[in-house]
């Protein structure tokens, strides 16, 4: 019962019609072939379920411009239409769904310039899963107990080394009395996973049956059948470690048993390094829904307690997204498998491309296109929507840990005057082009900081500029720090640059107030005094020093630019420069930056409706036209109702007060998503 938008083009008024419906109709073909061949394949686009509170948002109120077919301004019109499904108990099962062409229900609203397919993508979740913003969840601290007895549950098998010398070790190990085995000693507890190597730790003891005909085995081999795997070469496994625990990086490493051979290194962090390798086990080959072939990602924790405590969270973590979503539709990274090697935890999981950073440090223009935008945003919110229904909160969401799936891109010649503009090390990286990818598809990593929402939080959670204010506050947090953090990467997208470019709680907090145009409401200022004079909760240790005290007890308002008794300034000019230029009220500063595509025209403000913006952008751009006879360039109703609605959300997602903040949930149903932009992005989208 599965159906998608019936889509078709009515033509009304066209500037150039012939273009115009001919790109549609691409777009439409190249969405048709995508859903098809691509989404669909991976199982991204699920049936709507059947609920009456499904049939959303269809007709918007009053003030709902985008249904506007009969305005003057209109080119083409792109009508599409949700599969409408009904839950009528009257309507027999069968029955229920209804096609898109019937007359008795109402039709989706309808959307004048195209989308993206991953901005249609639905979202069926636990429908139980509510009240994520609840007062009582942000001040839940987490049960560090629950954390520790969650870790100390979790079984890992461990991995021996093929080399000769590992395995006279293992032999030994394996001829011993039971308990006095090295391997059950270094093992944190041991047992096979759903698809893997069942060869293990256990099995290995003095208790094992089989350790005659083990020890008559040559290394390898020896190897391969305790691993369950073949060995990839006779190569000894020079897998080295250095004083902190880092596992040292040599290309073409052997290491798992013989199993893994390192082609290259991913990215490196606190918690170990992420290494791209071949895997020549058997799970590489058999996963039907695996993105390619045999190559992993296989990130070696650190081999020393702490981490390897964190790194049993993280696979916690990526064990119940795995549970819960078996072919990778919420696109969240997925696990294959996990063991110890050598001390070390090693996670392996798909191979993904580059991070969106990485994108956009390499791209002459680093913004994404508002089509691309849409998408991108439209997959990470259903994703953390996912991870809510679960109880798991990311907390480190930032474009590093939003990576592509396919970094192919068609490249646009910059114009010299853009081009003089840019850094060099940005003109080198980008040979003063912009970069425009063919299929914005994303997935979310880094569970490394992840947490069940009722165990063990952390005072300090978040990449200082992804951080919202309820941690900065030492409020207590919960889900919707990651909807804070997601509206940061969504305004970092728009403008290729940091919203919150500082390293320091007070120029934060003035940055923040300034990007929402008001100060912290008080009665978030007036819990922070109240958790901090009584010392509740899990507050960070230098609250007091770099928060508290920049705050007025009686106004409750922050007390920025610092001044002293006297009066004079104590903030330094450069921070005062670092807040004032690089922040502004966040309509403002978005179309400061959109502009670079329609022209001065654009300009919003979030205080007046949509119509009196635009009916200010059109009085405008008719008396431009009486004096100068220019015209309105790419900007049209439809791309600012883009942009307005892009706004709206993002000032949702930024709400100061956590329990008003919009939740990953409501944010899916945010009318931005009905709308479509034309831009580079649609043109560039499955480009041969
Ligand atoms: N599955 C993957 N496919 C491709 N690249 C990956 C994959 N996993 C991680 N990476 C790359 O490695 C980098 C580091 O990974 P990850 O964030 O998981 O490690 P980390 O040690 O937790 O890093 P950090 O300390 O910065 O949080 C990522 O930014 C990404 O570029």
């Amino acid at each position: 019962m599965r159906a998608f938008m019936s889509s078709h083009i009515g033509k009304k008024r066209s500037r150039n019609p012939t273009n115009m419906e001919s790109l549609m109709q691409g777009m439409l073909a190249k969405q048709d072939s995508f859903l098809n061949n691509n989404l669909t394949g991976g199982g991204i686009y699920e049936q709507p379920f059947i609920d009456n509170e499904n049939l959303q948002p269809l007709e918007d109120n009053d003030n709902d411009m985008s249904n506007a077919v009969e305005d003057d301004d209109d080119d083409v019109i792109f009508i599409k239409e949700q599969p409408v499904y009904l839950a009528s108990p009257a309507v027999p099962a069968s029955d229920n769904y209804t096609s898109t062409t019937s007359k008795k229900f109402k039709k989706q609203r309808t959307i004048s310039l195209p989308q993206l397919p991953h901005a249609k993508l639905l979202y069926q979740g636990r429908r139980e899963a509510r009240g994520q913003n609840n007062d009582e969840l942000l001040h839940l601290t987490g049960s560090s107990s629950r954390t520790l007895d969650g870790n100390r549950a979790l079984s890992l098998r461990v991995v021996y080394s093929a080399s000769p010398d590992d395995i006279s070790e293992r032999i030994y190990s394996s001829v011993s009395p039971p308990g006095s085995s090295t391997a059950s000693a270094s093992s944190d507890s041991v047992s096979s996973k759903e698809g893997m190597a069942t060869a293990t730790g256990a099995s290995l003891n003095g208790s094992n049956p089989h350790k005659r005909s083990l020890r008559r085995l040559s290394a390898p081999r020896l190897a391969a059948r305790l691993v369950g795997k073949k060995p990839r070469t006779k190569k000894r496994e020079n897998f080295k470690t250095d004083k902190d625990g880092h596992y040292i990086y040599r290309q073409d490493d052997v290491f798992g048993g013989g199993r893994f051979l390192v082609k290259g290194l991913l990215g490196q962090g606190t918690f170990g390094k992420v290494l791209k390798c071949s895997d020549s086990g058997d799970f590489a080959t058999s996963n039907p829904f695996k993105l390619n072939s045999n190559m992993v990602a296989v990130k070696v924790i650190r081999a020393i307690d702490r981490y390897r405590e964190a790194a049993k969270t993280e696979l916690r973590v990526l064990q119940a997204i795995r549970e819960n979503d078996i072919t990778g539709q919420y696109q969240c990274l997925m696990l294959q498998e996990c063991f110890e090697y050598r001390h070390h935890v090693c996670i392996v999981t798909d191979l993904l491309g580059k991070s969106v950073y990485d994108f956009m440090c390499s791209n002459g223009v680093a913004r994404f296109p508002g089509s691309h935008v849409q998408a991108m945003a439209k997959q990470l919110i259903r994703s953390v929507c996912f991870l809510h229904d679960l109880g798991i909160i990311h907390t480190d969401l930032k474009p590093e840990n939003v990576v592509l799936c396919d970094e192919s891109y068609v490249e646009k010649d910059l114009p010299p005057s853009v081009i003089r503009g840019l850094s060099t090390r940005r003109r080198e990286a980008s040979g003063g082009r912009r970069k425009l990818l063919k299929n914005p598809e994303i997935k979310v990593i880094d569970f490394g900081s992840a947490v069940f929402h009722k165990e063990y939080h952390p005072p300090v959670i978040s990449t200082r500029h992804y951080r919202a204010p309820e941690i900065v506050l030492g409020l207590g947090w919960s889900f919707p720090c990651d909807v804070w953090s997601i509206a940061c990467v969504l305004v970092e997208l728009v403008t290729g640059e940091s919203l919150y470019p500082t390293h320091e709680n007070l120029e934060h907090m003035a940055m923040m107030q300034r990007v929402n145009g008001e100060p912290f409401p008080p009665k978030i200022v007036g819990k922070m005094f109240y958790k901090s004079s009584h010392n509740l909760g899990n507050l960070p240790s230098d609250l007091n020093s770099t928060v508290v005290k920049h705050f007025d007890k009686k106004t409750l308002s922050l007390q920025w630019p610092e001044k002293n008794k006297r009066g004079d300034y104590l903030t330094k000019d450069k921070s005062i420069r670092r807040v004032m230029d690089n922040c502004d009220r966040l309509d403002f500063l978005i179309t400061s930056k959109v502009k670079a595509d329609y022209g001065d025209w654009l300009s919003i403000d979030w205080n007046i409706s949509p119509e009196k913006n635009w009916a200010l952008i059109k009085s405008r751009i008719l008396s431009e036209r009486k004096t100068s006879g220019t015209t309105a360039g790419d900007l049209n109703k439809e791309t600012f109702l883009f942009w307005y609605w892009f706004i709206d959300l993002c000032r949702k997602m930024f709400e100061f007060d956590p329990t008003k903040r919009i939740t990953a949930r409501e944010a899916l149903d945010h009318k931005w998503f009905n709308l479509g932009i034309l831009d580079e992005g649609i043109t560039s989208f499955g480009e041969l």
